[in-house]
């Protein structure tokens, strides 16, 4: 379980983390959306360990981790342009976290194809990653975070860069695999449709203050998401036609 308390952050007079809660248990899926400059490269920074908060605490099951570097935190933290080693295969980019912990051979090789399986990359193994599209690139990232069972994989925006249908496939296909590996996740996006389809809870932020939601529908319900102007948009449309 993550539990983020009273979480602030300033730079220089500018409060960009103002109180931020929230607790996370493990194998839920935490959409954050918010619109640019609201702080969530903030939030996550601070949650991986490459920012210092000027306040709060940021606990695994009880304990602070805020003593502890970013590289021992076992938070993976993804960007959108996904960060790929260009002369490792995609089957050594997977392996690689394993290969560094000195995992045995027969069980990287049993590993990566069941992660390759699952991220639908099979055919993609033996390719370079300057062979490969944005969406597979993003795929073959996911892979190389979730093979190391991280306690936290942080995403920022990870499907930005992607057309509209790409965007949608990897949703899924995301949705899928978080749930497949019991994955624990903050995923922030200014995406409504994405949150939505992403999130099995939901967080909005807005000048560094954070709302999370008891449910789907309170997210739902909420004007400043914008949802509710959306289905009035498109009854007004369908209503006009
Ligand atoms: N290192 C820094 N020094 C000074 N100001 C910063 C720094 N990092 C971020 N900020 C400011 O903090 C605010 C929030 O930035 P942040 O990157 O967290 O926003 P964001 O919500 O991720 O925005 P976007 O979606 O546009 O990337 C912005 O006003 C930004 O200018």
């Amino acid at each position: 379980m993550l539990s983020v308390s009273a979480l602030s952050k300033s730079f220089g007079n500018t409060p960009v983390l103002q109180s931020c809660s929230f607790t996370l248990p493990v194998g839920d899926v935490l959409a954050v959306l918010g619109r640019s400059g609201c702080g969530k490269t903030t939030l996550l920074k601070v949650l991986a360990g490459l920012e210092a908060p000027d306040s709060g605490d940021v606990q695994f099951d009880g304990r602070s981790v805020l003593g502890i570097p970013a590289e021992r935190r076992q938070v993976v933290y993804l960007y959108q342009e996904p960060l790929l080693f260009p002369h490792l295969n995609v089957f050594e980019n997977v392996a690689f976290g394993l290969r560094i912990r000195n995992v045995p051979g027969p069980d990287v090789t049993a590993q990566v194809e069941a992660m390759l399986a699952s991220l639908e990359l099979s055919d993609q193994a033996r390719k370079q990653p300057n062979q490969l599209s944005g969406g597979q690139r993003q795929r073959v990232s996911f892979g190389r975070a979730l093979i190391i069972r991280p306690r936290l994989l942080l995403l920022d925006e990870p499907f930005g860069n992607l057309d509209a249908q790409t965007r949608a496939t990897m949703q899924d296909l995301f949705r899928t695999v978080a749930a497949a590996y019991a994955m624990t996740a903050l995923f922030v996006t200014h995406d409504t449709r994405e949150a939505l389809t992403i999130g099995t809870r939901f967080g909005y932020l807005e000048a560094g203050q954070l709302t999370t939601y008891d449910s789907r529908s309170a997210f739902i319900d909420d004007p400043r998401t914008g949802i509710q102007a959306d289905v009035n948009f498109w009854t007004s449309m369908y209503a006009g036609q």
